[in-house]
């Protein structure tokens, strides 16, 4: 039988070593547990609204620009400007938040680094909570490690660092809130945010993310709500977080205009 803890309202049914206890505090666990119950339902919807459209695809229906959503195509509006240290982003890299790899991608020379909580990383308990620790580190310099004969830790100048947290259709199935698994989106952001959005801002960059696998604007929408309420919670003001959504389906392809729109204040554009 797995073990289960409490801390801050959530049920962990997974081990918790006391390394990773700097991550799961019951503070950042709150938050978890806030965001979970009053997002994971709307995650739910979203994910059931998507069977309806594959069904009217399967039906037949081609895919196609939303009558409902015109006035945003033709509107005249604007996202807000970015911060200076996303202004140059011409050459990226991404990988799994493996330690290691942390180090080498932040010191690889490229403009922006994505550590990748989704499709490269195995989202085992100990890559999740490690990852976390890893990225915690990176963000305060003080990531290092000796392996394989060799010394590494990071360069002067670094890589600007887009989190990709998990697409809404996966479950972080050992974190229960209210008996129910929670959104793996929500665990991702929620203790990369908590535990270092303001040491960021401190530093001169700010909490920034990509967002995955999204195949509708009212997903965005509900990233952008999740945003807005982090940092009111936290104190941060609106507007902080950026996040550049990946075009990865068939459905965005027809609402680009409509995922800027609706992550105006936060958006770091659509790639
Ligand atoms: C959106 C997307 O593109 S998702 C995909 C993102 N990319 C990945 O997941 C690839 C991650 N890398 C890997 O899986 C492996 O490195 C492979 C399969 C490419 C190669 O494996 P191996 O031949 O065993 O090489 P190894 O893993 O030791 O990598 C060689 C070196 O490159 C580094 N490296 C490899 N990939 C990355 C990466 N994505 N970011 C940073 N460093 C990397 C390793 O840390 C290692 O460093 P070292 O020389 O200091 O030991
Ligand atoms: O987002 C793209 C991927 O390959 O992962």
């Amino acid at each position: 039988m797995l073990p289960s803890t409490e801390i801050g309202g959530c049920t962990i049914r997974a081990p918790v070593p006391p390394e990773f206890r700097r991550i799961l505090t019951p503070e950042a666990m709150q938050f978890v547990a806030h965001l979970s119950r009053r997002y994971s339902h709307r995650v739910s919807e979203l994910l059931e609204r998507r069977r309806e459209v594959q069904a009217r695809y399967d039906a037949g229906q081609q895919p196609n620009f939303l009558p409902e959503t015109k006035h945003i195509r033709e509107g005249d509006w604007k996202v807000a400007p970015l911060p200076a240290d996303l202004q140059d982003r011409r050459v990226e890299i991404t990988g799994p938040t493996d330690r290691k790899m942390v180090i080498n991608a932040l010191n690889s020379g490229a403009n922006v680094y994505m550590p990748d909580f989704e499709d490269s990383n195995c989202p085992t308990w100990r890559n999740l909570v490690e990852g976390q620790i890893n990225l915690a580190d990176a963000v305060r310099r003080t990531i290092s490690l000796s392996a394989g004969g060799k010394t590494y830790r990071l360069n002067e100048r670094v890589a600007v660092m887009l989190v990709r947290p998990r697409g809404w259709h996966l479950w972080e199935k050992h974190v229960y809130v209210d008996g129910a698994p929670i959104p793996g989106g929500i665990f991702d952001f929620a203790l990369y945010f908590f535990h270092n959005a303001k040491e960021l801002l401190a530093r001169g960059s700010g909490p920034y993310f990509y967002l995955p696998k999204m195949q509708s604007h009212l997903e965005c929408r509900l990233w952008n709500d999740i945003f807005v309420d982090s940092q009111r919670v936290l104190g941060i003001p609106n507007g902080t977080i950026k996040a550049t959504c990946l075009i990865e389906t068939l459905p965005a392809a027809f609402e680009m205009h409509e995922f800027l729109y609706e992550l105006r204040d936060h958006s770091a554009g659509t790639i």
